[in-house]
């Protein structure tokens, strides 16, 4: 079995695939090294052999995680590195190993999938858009505050924005204007997500016309799509480029 991990900022995304590398024996989102060693130990029936992983993390968090792997379970471990160009796609970055190998590997990830132009919108702890022209030249993207960033900003710089969970998540049913802290913080940061890829869509088109795909992921994915008619929302590409940044041979 292959285990595959998307290390963000917030929280470790992570699955277990059969050895055909076809069929999904487990998966979780946990939100530290002590979670995610709980969470594999409690499977029963893991056998694994290989780890692939990508960090947004710093170098020492990562090596950290790492070398706990491999002490549990003895497993060979592949990192996602920055590249210069890989699968089709040429980073575009004046310096390409600045950017961040989430967006990288999401990048790879849609122009796979795509074979042509791509939009990449990954909604986590930061939004951020990328651009893949059809001929896998990468034209550069956007780095934003995604929904948590907004949502505890507003929390911590003001002394009346004040409410739990459950009102956060009952004031998403709609989003007319708020009657409620809740529901006017909550309706107002998706609005600002939305207005974010709604106008990275325009620059797209602006290029390709009609020639492109729009790709989802990320946590926060579900906040925008149906902003979105057309995108798809692939919750686990980022692991779709990771394995082709971390082919087993
Ligand atoms: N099952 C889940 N577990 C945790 N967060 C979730 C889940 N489903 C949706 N979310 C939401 O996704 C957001 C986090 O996104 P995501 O997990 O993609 O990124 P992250 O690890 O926080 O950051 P990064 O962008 O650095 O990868 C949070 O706003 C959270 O509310
Ligand atoms: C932007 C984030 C935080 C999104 O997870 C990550 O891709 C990152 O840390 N990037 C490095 C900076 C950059 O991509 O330019
Ligand atoms: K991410």
């Amino acid at each position: 079995m292959i285990l595959e991990l998307d290390c963000g900022n917030s929280f470790i995304k992570w699955r277990v695939l059969e050895a055909n590398q076809a069929v999904v024996f487990a998966e979780g989102v946990v939100d530290s090294d002590v979670a995610l060693l709980g969470g594999l130990h409690s499977l029963v029936g893991l056998s694994l052999h290989h780890c692939r992983l990508v960090s947004v993390r710093a170098q020492e968090e990562t090596s950290r995680l790492v070398d706990v792997l491999v002490a549990a379970f003895g497993v060979s471990i592949s990192c996602a590195a920055p590249s210069r160009e890989m699968a089709g796609v040429r980073n575009g970055y004046e310096e390409y190993a600045r950017l961040g190998l989430d967006r990288w590997l999401a990048m790879l990830g849609g122009f796979r999938l795509a074979s042509r132009a791509c939009l990449v919108l990954d909604f986590g702890t930061a939004a951020t858009a990328d651009f893949i022209a059809a001929d896998g030249k990468h034209l550069g993207g956007f780095i934003c505050p995604g929904m948590p960033l907004m949502r505890n900003q507003l929390r911590t710089h003001t002394r009346k924005i004040r409410y739990d969970d459950v009102a956060a998540e009952r004031a998403l049913e709609k989003l007319e204007p708020g009657l409620t802290t809740a529901q006017a913080v909550e309706r107002g940061c998706t609005l600002m997500l939305r207005g974010f890829a709604q106008s990275q869509l325009e620059l797209a088109r602006s290029y390709w016309g009609k020639e492109f795909s729009v790709f989802l992921t990320g946590g926060d994915a579900e906040l925008v799509a149906d902003a979105l008619p057309g995108a798809r929302v692939v919750p686990d590409l980022v692991f779709v480029g990771l394995a082709l940044a971390c082919p087993l041979s």
